[in-house]
């Protein structure tokens, strides 16, 4: 069989103008595993509520980080897709799970040049619902409509990998090294409490409380709460932080079901508040820098601090194309293109 990689990520706009955020944000919001609710109730929600307010402040917003040659989301996983192109044998494509670069386009560029086994790269450390169920469903999908001759095989979430946690330590120590900061917290995209519930294979363990992610558990396999906590809880073992010099918060939060706590805005605005002088922030739910992280940590969350009294404010970029990071994604694919797993 032939190989070949499918990197996907979640998508962008196809321009920071409010039709497109708004073509964009329909296509995304009603995917049922984003907005899980009975398809009359989400169209109400979304095409009756979001979609005639959202677009226009979502547009303002994608206009202050667009680059010249487009959304940075779409323009560094193009960076990363190139250069892991570089180190590997195998054709490498890339596609979004929203948006015009689609799976479907993604998987037949690489059977146009006769691929036949895909190993698919969901862009996300932790697993969720809203993220890596999502893009595996809908591959599937079109395997089984489209490609019906091909295999599709898929990284599982990688958020404790003890390769992914050094080069994640060795970024955040080089980006913070010589700064002055008395915090770092680690700001995570937050999702629905429900949706941590929805993924509890064992339906019992997930009480959203002060102990469920910190006992083993087969429920965090599928625990996005559990995955991020142990991402932070790992680097800072790594890298020997003392306790309380460094937290775990949620960013991003929509509507008005309880989202995972603590919510980052009020983190910010409380280590403020404390006389935290001087912070940094990074963001390990992204590996590409992004509308979430360029906009909504590196402009309003520093703002919210200077509001509070706060001097600094070093946030830290994600892991994009960074040579390291490029060189243990080849590490996988050459492991995955020499063994046998299973498929998807
Ligand atoms: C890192 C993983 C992500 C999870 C989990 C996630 C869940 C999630 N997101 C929304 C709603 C929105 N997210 C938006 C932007 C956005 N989200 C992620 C990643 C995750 N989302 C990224 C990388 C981005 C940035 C995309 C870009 O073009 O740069 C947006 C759009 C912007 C806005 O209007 O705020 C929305 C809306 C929900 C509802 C959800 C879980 C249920
Ligand atoms: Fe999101
Ligand atoms: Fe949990």
């Amino acid at each position: 069989m032939k190989k070949g990689v499918l990197l996907v990520n979640l998508g962008s706009p196809d321009s920071p103008e409010p039709k497109d955020v708004k073509k964009y944000l329909g296509e995304f919001l009603m995917d049922e595993r984003v907005i899980d609710v009975p398809l009359w109730a989400r169209t109400l929600i979304v095409k009756g509520i979001i979609l005639n307010t959202r677009p226009k402040a979502s547009a303002a917003a994608y206009k202050k980080i667009w680059w010249e040659n487009g959304s940075p989301l779409i323009v560094l996983s193009e960076q990363l897709q190139e250069r892991i192109q570089q180190e590997v044998d195998y054709p490498v494509a890339l596609a979004m799970r929203y948006g015009s670069m689609t799976i479907k386009k993604g998987i037949q560029e690489l059977v146009d040049k006769g691929v036949d086994a895909v190993f698919l790269i969901p862009l996300y450390p932790q697993f969720a619902m809203a993220t890596t169920e999502t893009i595996l469903v809908l591959a599937e999908e079109i395997r089984q409509a489209h490609f019906p001759n091909i295999t599709i095989n898929s990284l599982p979430a990688f958020y404790n990998n003890s390769d992914y946690i050094n080069v994640l330590s060795d970024s955040i120590a080089r980006h913070l090294e010589g700064k002055n900061y008395e915090h770092l917290l680690f700001s995570y995209h937050g999702v629905p409490e429900r949706h941590i519930r929805k993924s509890d294979i064992t339906k019992s363990h997930c009480k959203i409380d002060g102990s469920c992610c910190a006992t083993p558990s087969p429920a965090h396999e599928f625990c996005y709460r559990h995955q991020c906590f142990e991402v932070t809880r790992l680097v800072a073992e790594k890298l020997g932080f003392a306790p309380g010099t460094y937290s775990s918060s949620f960013q991003s939060r929509l509507g008005f079901d309880p989202w995972l706590l603590p919510y980052t805005d009020r983190t910010i605005e409380r280590l403020g508040k404390e006389g935290i002088k001087n912070m940094a922030i990074v963001t390990p739910a992204f590996v590409s820098d992004c509308l979430e992280t360029l906009e909504e940590i590196a402009m309003e969350g520093e703002e919210i601090f200077h509001e509070m009294g706060g001097n600094e404010f070093t946030t830290i970029p994600c892991l994009n194309a960074d040579k390291p990071w490029v060189d243990l994604l080849a590490k996988w694919i050459n492991n995955w293109a020499t063994s046998e797993p299973e498929t998807v």
